[in-house]
């Protein structure tokens, strides 16, 4: 049995890239500052990167599982041209008040469920308590609770930090750009 591997798990919007609300279009996907040199650094470090994303639009019919698939694509291509090699990428396209019927459920995977952390944990081997989970929101923290992920990380860089996102997090930086300094900071 292969050793287990740490991971960082990676809250996409307003954690990687500007949270503009259900970004869908190439256009409109913007990193955020200093987001891919930290990638790269957690990387070095020997975290596998996983990314863990609600995508409801497609439940509420703004954008198809195509167009999301187009964008995640471009992503990861542009992230592996700057040498970021992403280990997983996981999203959740239902709602529970989806219009887009076959997407209409209560799913275990919509963050604050741990689904996407815990198909992720098997099929990467992942050393969840060694782990860390990067969000904007409380149900990102509250997901990295639940699937016993060991550090949560709320991040300022998207919605606004709220009283009950600061109090299930364990740490709370500016920026993605600030995690690779943190945890060397023990
Ligand atoms: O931050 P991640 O999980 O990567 O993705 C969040 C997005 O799918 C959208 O999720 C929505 O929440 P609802 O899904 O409508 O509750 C809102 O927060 C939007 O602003 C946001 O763009
Ligand atoms: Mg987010
Ligand atoms: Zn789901």
């Amino acid at each position: 049995m292969a050793n287990k591997v740490p991971a960082i798990f990676l809250d996409r919007d307003g954690t990687l890239n500007i949270d503009s609300g259900y970004v869908h279009e190439i256009d409109d996907f913007q990193f955020i500052d200093g987001t891919i040199e930290a990638l790269q650094q957690l990387k070095a470090m020997g975290y596998a990167l996983v990314i863990v994303t609600n995508q409801s639009g497609i439940a509420r019919g703004m954008f198809t599982e195509d167009t999301f698939m187009r964008l995640t694509e471009w992503m990861d291509w542009s992230l592996a041209d700057r040498d970021v090699d992403l280990d997983g990428i996981y999203f959740c396209p239902h709602h529970p008040e989806a219009t887009v019927e076959e997407f209409r459920q209560e799913c275990d995977c919509r963050k604050p469920q741990p689904g996407m952390l815990l198909t992720a944990q098997e099929e990467l081997h992942i050393d969840m308590a060694a782990s860390y989970m990067v969000g904007d929101k409380l149900e990102d923290m509250l997901a990295g609770k639940a699937a016993g992920v060991g550090t949560k990380v709320l991040v300022r860089s998207g919605k606004p930090v709220t009283a009950e996102g600061e109090a299930a997090a364990d740490w709370v930086i500016n920026s993605l750009a600030e995690l690779p300094a943190r945890i060397k900071q023990g």
